[in-house]
């Protein structure tokens, strides 16, 4: 709405559109600039409260006056509030009938320039800083059923508050750094990944055992680029379109996950013992050979969606996968160009054991620690089991307690790893002896077998002999009658 007032230009931003029935994203964009940015930071501000921002929305106050200058050209923004003459029934607009508005006012010679960048800019800035405010989400995927009962979209989401940081996670602080650095490019590639005619997309493999961090890591990283979540659980998803339809409903800012990728994508579920695969091998084979279809048909799904994803949507995405067993995977799903970056969960190592030292018992320091360092390097613990064992369990627990326990709990981790693999060593001797015996047996069965079949063999040709010459000695008595 433009209007000549003398010499001036006003523009009006109303808080809702649509009759009232939609709230603006351009107000709030520009209530999120006014509030916030520095050239043109009002002095009178209030404070609402709102469901989607995480920190007290501050906003210029009613009736405020506020002055910008954009390229050396000065612009003044007003915030008015009018009472409302219909009180209509009103969804979504204020209770009290109030409705609120913005005007900006500049000279009329620089309407060009005000209207085609000070506005955009205003809105961008506005939008990014609203963004950057908003309160983050966690979705997971809803089954299929539900997608067009009332209300219930494709995902379900509650608000995102997971504490991890990267400070706060355990690992190689080189690695670590390598991580952050990648993240950063990545979060600033608009332009670059543009020019390039790359999607803005990036692909993780999180791969290590049990409890050492993997999904710490994903949460660390939503918060590091402060980035929603969706947490795509693949079970729930019947086939290949409807994988589709999740992925494009997926905003940009945003990190799809997809947990434990090897369980989710095997239909067998759990695998089987290895002595049981020795014993039944064979009647096992065909079904096998069902399921790993099966499986391959599922994967070549997630393959063509991530394709599809990677180029259908233009916004900055991060997709992660994990598994616990990287050698189980499919090389096509995890190959350079889907999955960008192959990073190892390890066992805790010193480095890692001291920043969870630091967090837990807020120690940098102990005179055990070189009996640590030495355990650790021997030892495969799970950073969750020395995160575990080192946390205080009462107030009368302090720091040498812990880091004590922490020795004992990895020497007895030891003696077990020790004692573990010392069984797995004798019941591989005692499976490679079963094996040699069974071979023995076909073998001495086998032998048998063909002696057995030497010995008919011999007995008829005996018999034929012996038929033979009762015959021609038959023969020779009947010439001789003759
Ligand atoms: N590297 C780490 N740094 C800090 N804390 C960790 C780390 N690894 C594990 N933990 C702690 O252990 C708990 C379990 O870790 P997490 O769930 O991240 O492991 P995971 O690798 O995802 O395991 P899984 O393979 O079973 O899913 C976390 O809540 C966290 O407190
Ligand atoms: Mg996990």
């Amino acid at each position: 709405m433009i209007g000549w007032v003398s010499l001036y230009v006003h523009i009006k931003f109303n808080e809702y559109t649509d009759e009232g029935l939609k709230r603006s994203d351009n107000y709030d964009a520009i209530r999120n600039y006014l509030s916030t940015n520095s050239a043109a930071r009002a002095l009178r501000l209030k404070a609402d409260e709102s469901k989607n921002s995480k920190a007290l929305v501050l906003s210029i106050d009613d009736h405020e006056e506020v002055e910008d200058v954009f390229d050396g050209v000065k612009v003044k923004w007003y915030s008015s509030v009018k009472e409302s003459q219909t009180q209509s029934s009103g969804y979504g607009r204020s209770s009290s009938g109030e409705r609120r508005f913005f005007t900006l006012t500049f000279h009329r010679r620089h309407r060009g320039m005000i209207i085609e960048s000070y506005i955009t800019h205003v809105l961008r800035e506005g939008r990014e800083i609203g963004l950057r405010n908003r309160e983050r989400k966690l979705f997971t995927n809803n089954s299929s059923s539900e997608w067009y009962a009332w209300r219930s979209g494709k995902w379900s989401n509650v608000h995102f508050h997971h504490p991890a940081t990267f400070e706060t996670l355990a690992m190689d602080p080189e690695k670590k750094e390598r991580i952050k650095k990648d993240l950063i490019k990545f979060s600033k590639g608009k332009d670059y990944y543009k020019k390039v005619g790359k999607p803005w997309k990036r692909g993780y493999l999180l791969f290590g055992p049990p409890g050492t961090g993997k999904s710490t890591m994903i949460s660390a990283i939503a918060n590091f680029l402060e980035y929603d979540v969706y947490d795509l659980e693949l079970t729930t998803v019947k086939d290949n379109s409807e994988l589709k339809k999740l992925l494009l409903d997926t905003k940009g800012k945003s990190i799809i996950v997809i947990e434990d990728i090897d369980c989710s994508l095997d239909l067998t579920g759990q695998r089987k013992s290895k002595k049981e695969e020795d014993e039944d091998e064979e009647e096992e084979d065909e079904e096998e050979k069902k399921k790993e279809e099966e499986k391959k048909k599922k994967m070549e799904g997630l393959l063509n969606s991530i394709d599809g994803l990677w180029s259908a949507c233009s916004d900055e995405k991060i997709i992660i996968f994990t598994t616990n067993f990287v050698d189980k995977l499919d090389p096509a799903l995890i190959r350079r160009g889907r999955m960008d970056n192959h990073i190892e969960m390890s066992y805790c190592r010193f480095e890692a054991f001291k920043v969870l030292a630091k967090n837990y018992l807020e120690i940098e320091t102990h005179e055990l620690y070189g009996e640590i360092e030495r355990l650790l390097e021997e030892t495969d613990v799970s950073p969750a089991d020395v995160a575990e064992t080192l946390m205080p369990k009462s107030d009368e627990e302090d720091a040498d307690v812990c880091i004590k326990r922490l020795v004992k709990t990895v020497e007895e981790e030891k003696e077990k790893a020790k004692k573990l693999a010392e069984e797995e060593e004798k019941s591989k001797a005692e499976r490679q002896e079963r094996r040699r015996k069974k071979k023995e047996e076909a073998e001495e069965k086998k032998k048998k077998k063909i002696e057995e079949e030497d010995k008919k063999e011999k007995s008829e040709e005996k018999d034929k002999k012996v038929k033979g010459s009762e015959e021609n000695s038959d023969l020779h008595e009947s010439n001789g009658t003759n």
